[in-house]
Order: structure tokens, then C-alpha cells, then sequence
């Protein structure tokens, strides 16, 4: 007798800055199938960054269709994270985005936020938030598109207009435009969500200036978030977990014990510790932010947030030619000694925490006759581990925890210098888990809670499975004079 009852699968819809993915997971959270579509980045003027709404749904749909191939029927659940706060603005009736999306990285409401900071509420923001003013977060990004779109706020405050990060976006897109929803690690990046109370926050709301007729209803990251239209994919699937991409990652790494930190090196870099159930304001300028809430139970981290990171190799690629692939940049790295004193501090949308300078632009430090092409690269490889350990002391300090062990992910882990360098600059072992698509294994993970594929997040913790260990090796006196070269460096750009 055959037996031909097919294993349930996960899709897992990773939406991020430099491109989409589909992923399909076994229930053991094997990948079983990957596809994935390079998005674009527009740059209308200084400071403003752009992508296309309707791209990104339609390139989900397609990676989706791909991956899905003929195993639409064993779909249990789709899981979905995304790039945060990311902000689009759409009508109701038809669908179609009212404006360009407007990426996490645009500074166009810097001036706003200096605005805020002066008039002095940003010690009730962060009370209420975990946040900061900058115009990294979605609020002063929706305030600009309600007031600079014509038409906008009357129509939003008519109910005829929907926001959302691109996790709500999708969603409504993926269920034919049936649900306007979000989870709490989305909301909890506009800037209008009250982290403590777990509510949109009607004095946020009147700060920033914000109808509440635009804001999608905020679910627990394992929910029933509807299901997709039947025109889509054949039949009506589940979609069943959502998170914001740096928290599905500390997901995927199993990160669920306070003190566990993920760093995750994308296009930006992002590293979180786990700090269990109370919510704490950070006292060194970093973010508190929900890690997950599951049946209405939050877990909280604390969060560093640095800008760039694999996209100052993707600058060095694209705006200077340096080479075709981004992998190239490790040989190169390699073949040189050391950095020769280059320092490259790629602050090209401003510092992220804990500087906070939205005003603030990229160096590189140290040119010399002698600086060739592979010094540069080397130092911008160099940065995410040099902007890593800046974070990391505060981290622990708010955390109230030493990380023994960093676990890492995201594009640029590929990278075997950088690992080693951030293993030596952190002195610490860096772990690169088998799946390095954490993003995706998070969002997998929370979508197989709601279908009944695991029974906890626990249950998942024995499909982690360690792929490499990067152990510290570099004399404490030579990781001191490269650091201090670092700070040196970053003091320059500060005091500009
Ligand atoms: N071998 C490599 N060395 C250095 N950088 C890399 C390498 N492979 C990928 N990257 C960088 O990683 C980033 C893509 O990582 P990914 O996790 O897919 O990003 P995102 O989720 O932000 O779209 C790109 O910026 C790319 O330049
Ligand atoms: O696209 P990534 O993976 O760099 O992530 C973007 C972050 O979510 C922005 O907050």
C-alpha cells in the first residue's frame, strides 16, 4: 500500500528592503523551496527613499505562486514579515496605493522630529512606546502623506483611506481587500502604539495629527488574520503569523529566553535581546519594542538599530563599481593585511541608535596614497562589527543580561570575514544558524502555531541547528587600537 498523504507545509512571505522572498517550510521547518525578487529603491530628492507599492505585491504574488508550484494543497498556513515601518497609505474601495511607499530609510520629516524633540514630549513617546523621534518610525511618514497628498486627510478622515506597513498592505491585498490588520511588532514602529497598554494611543494620535479612520485593527503575531482570496492560489489558505522581519528573526533564532540576542545584517543591521515580560525604557538611547505577544502575552527586547549595513556593500557595487557580486568584497577584504587606518562610517541616511542623527553623513576616514579599492571594502565590512560592538554594551546594560553567544543571520553572513571580525571585535563566538533565513523561519514559525503544526514556540527550539562558530582570536591590544581608530573616526563625523 502506498501512502500518499502529503507532509503540511508553511509559506513564509518575507517582504524586505532589498527584495521579496518566498520561502515554503516542511513541518520539521526545512526549506523546501526559496524564490526571491531583487526591489528597487527610488531617490526623488535628497534624503527620500521610495519603492513601488504595487511592485512589491505584485512580486510577492509571483515569488508565492512560484514557491507554491503544485503544492498549494499542503499549505497549513502562511506566515508573513516584512521591512518595518515602511509606510503606505491606500483607498479602501479600489486597493491602489494614494503615494509611493515611504521607506523605513526616508528622512524627508527630519525637521518634523527636531520639531517634537524641541517641544519636549519625548520622554511620554518613549514611555509610551519604546521609541524616540526620528523619522525612521511610520507617524511623521503618515502626517507627511495625509498633509502633502491632496485630498489625503479629508478623504482619510472620511474612512475612505487605509494605512498600513507593508505587512497590512499585504494582508489586505492577499485576502481581496477583506481585512485591514497588523500585528503588535508593526504597530509598535509607528510611533502611535501604546507598547505598554497594548492600544493605539489617542494622545500619540493627536500629537502626530492622525485620524484614527486610517489605523488597522493590531492582532497577537500568532493570529487568524483572514485568508487568501480563492482567486489567488486556487483555494482560501490561512494566513496565520505576522511579525515585523527583526522580530521574526529573533523567532527563527530562538531567541525566548531573556538575555538571548540575534543580530541580524541585512540591508540594515539589527540586533535584539530578549528581556521577557516587562517592559523597560532603555536608558542608553536604544528602542524597547514588543519581541512577540502571543495569547495576548507580550515578551519584550531591547534593540539596537543600525542603518546600513549590507547596503554600503550594495553602495560599493552599484555607485562604485567595485565589483558585480556582493560576495566578491570578502576575497577583496582579504587580500589586504588590514584596514591601513581606513575607517568607513556609512552613515548615509544618518546614525542610527544610539546617536540618533538624522542630520548626520558617511566618511571614510584614514585616505592615503597607499588606500586602494580593497581598503575600502574591508573598512565597510569592518563598520557592521565596529557599529555592532557600539551597541552592544548598552544593550546588556538595558538588558540586564551579558549575552554569552550572538547569534547571527541575513544576507551579509555569507561574508566569512565579517563573521570573524565581529566575533573579534565583539570577543565573543558568533553562531550562524543551518537557515540563515531567520526572517522567513520566524514568520514560519508563528503561522504553524496558528495552524496547530507546533504546540509552542518551544517546540520549535529543537529544529535549531548550528551550521558555524566564530570565536574570537584577536589579540585584546590590537581589537583596542582598531576600535579606538573607530571611535576616532566616529567622533569626527558626530562633532560635525
Ligand atoms: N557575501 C556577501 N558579502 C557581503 N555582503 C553581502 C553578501 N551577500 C549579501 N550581502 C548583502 O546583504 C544584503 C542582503 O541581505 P538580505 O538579508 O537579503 O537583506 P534584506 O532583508 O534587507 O532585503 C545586501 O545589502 C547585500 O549587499
Ligand atoms: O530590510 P531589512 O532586513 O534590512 O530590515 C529593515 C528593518 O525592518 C527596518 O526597520
Amino acid at each position: 500500500m502506498t501512502n500518499n498523504k502529503q507532509q503540511a507545509t508553511i509559506l513564509a512571505i518575507d517582504q524586505g528592503t532589498s527584495s521579496t522572498r518566498a520561502i515554503l517550510f516542511s513541518e520539521t521547518l526545512e526549506v523546501l523551496a526559496i524564490q526571491q525578487k531583487k526591489l528597487q529603491l527610488y531617490y526623488p530628492h535628497k534624503g527620500w527613499v521610495e519603492q513601488n507599492p504595487e511592485t512589491i505585491w505584485q512580486d510577492t504574488l509571483e515569488v508565492c505562486k512560484q514557491v507554491l508550484a503544485d503544492k498549494v494543497a499542503t499549505v497549513a498556513a502562511i506566515g508573513i514579515t516584512n521591512q518595518r515601518e515602511t509606510t503606505i497609505l491606500w483607498e479602501r474601495n479600489t486597493g491602489k496605493p494614494i503615494y509611493p511607499a515611504i521607506v523605513w530609510q526616508d528622512r524627508r520629516t527630519a525637521i518634523d522630529c527636531e520639531r517634537l524633540k524641541t517641544a519636549g514630549n519625548e520622554a511620554m513617546v518613549t514611555a509610551r512606546t519604546g521609541l524616540l523621534f526620528d523619522p525612521y518610525f511610520s507617524a511623521t511618514k503618515l502626517a507627511w502623506l495625509l498633509d502633502n497628498v491632496a485630498d489625503a486627510r479629508a478623504r482619510a478622515e472620511r474612512g475612505e483611506l487605509a494605512f498600513g506597513t507593508v505587512d497590512s498592505y499585504l494582508l489586505w491585498q492577499l485576502t481581496g481587500g477583506k481585512v485591514h490588520a497588523t500585528d503588535v511588532t508593526n504597530a509598535a514602529r509607528t510611533l502611535l502604539f501604546n507598547i505598554v497598554e497594548q492600544k493605539w494611543d489617542a494622545e500619540l494620535l493627536a500629537l502626530f495629527n492622525i485620524p484614527d479612520a486610517v489605523l488597522p485593527i493590531v492582532l497577537d503575531n500568532a493570529a487568524e488574520f483572514g485568508k487568501t482570496d480563492t482567486s489567488l492560489f486556487g483555494r482560501e489558505i490561512q494566513i496565520g503569523g505576522m511579525a515585523g522581519d527583526q522580530h521574526a528573526a529573533l523567532i527563527g533564532q530562538r531567541c525566548f529566553r531573556p538575555g538571548m540576542v540575534k543580530s541580524t545584517y541585512g540591508t540594515g543591521c539589527f540586533a535584539l535581546m530578549n528581556i521577557g515580560a516587562t517592559f523597560r525604557a532603555s536608558q542608553h538611547r536604544l528602542l524597547t519594542t514588543p519581541a512577540y505577544r502571543l495569547n495576548g502575552r507580550t515578551t519584550y527586547a531591547i534593540e539596537g538599530s543600525i542603518f546600513i549595513a549590507g547596503a554600503a556593500i550594495q553602495w560599493l557595487r552599484d555607485a562604485l563599481g567595485f565589483f558585480q557580486e556582493a560576495a566578491a568584497s570578502e576575497a577583496l577584504a582579504l587580500s589586504v593585511p588590514d584596514n591601513n587606518e581606513v575607517y568607513f562610517i556609512p552613515a548615509f541616511i544618518g546614525l542610527g541608535a544610539p546617536h540618533w542623527r538624522p542630520d548626520a553623513r558617511g566618511i571614510i576616514s584614514g585616505l592615503s596614497g597607499e588606500t586602494t579599492k580593497a581598503h575600502i571594502v574591508r573598512a565597510a565590512l569592518e563598520a557592521q562589527a565596529y557599529q555592532t560592538l557600539d551597541l552592544m554594551t548598552a544593550i546588556e546594560a538595558d538588558g540586564q543580561h551579558q549575552a554569552d553567544v550572538i547569534r547571527i543571520d541575513g544576507g551579509l553572513t555569507a561574508n566569512q570575514f565579517m563573521c570573524q571580525f565581529l566575533a573579534d571585535m565583539l570577543n565573543k563566538p558568533i553562531e550562524v544558524p543551518q537557515t540563515t533565513e531567520a526572517t522567513a523561519l520566524g514568520a514560519a514559525i508563528l503561522a504553524g502555531l496558528t495552524a496547530g503544526v507546533f504546540a509552542s514556540l518551544e517546540a520549535t527550539e529543537r529544529y535549531w541547528q548550528r551550521d558555524k562558530i566564530y570565536s574570537p582570536i584577536m589579540p585584546k591590544a590590537e581589537r583596542e587600537r582598531l576600535y579606538t581608530g573607530w571611535k576616532t573616526a566616529l567622533q569626527s563625523l558626530i562633532s560635525i
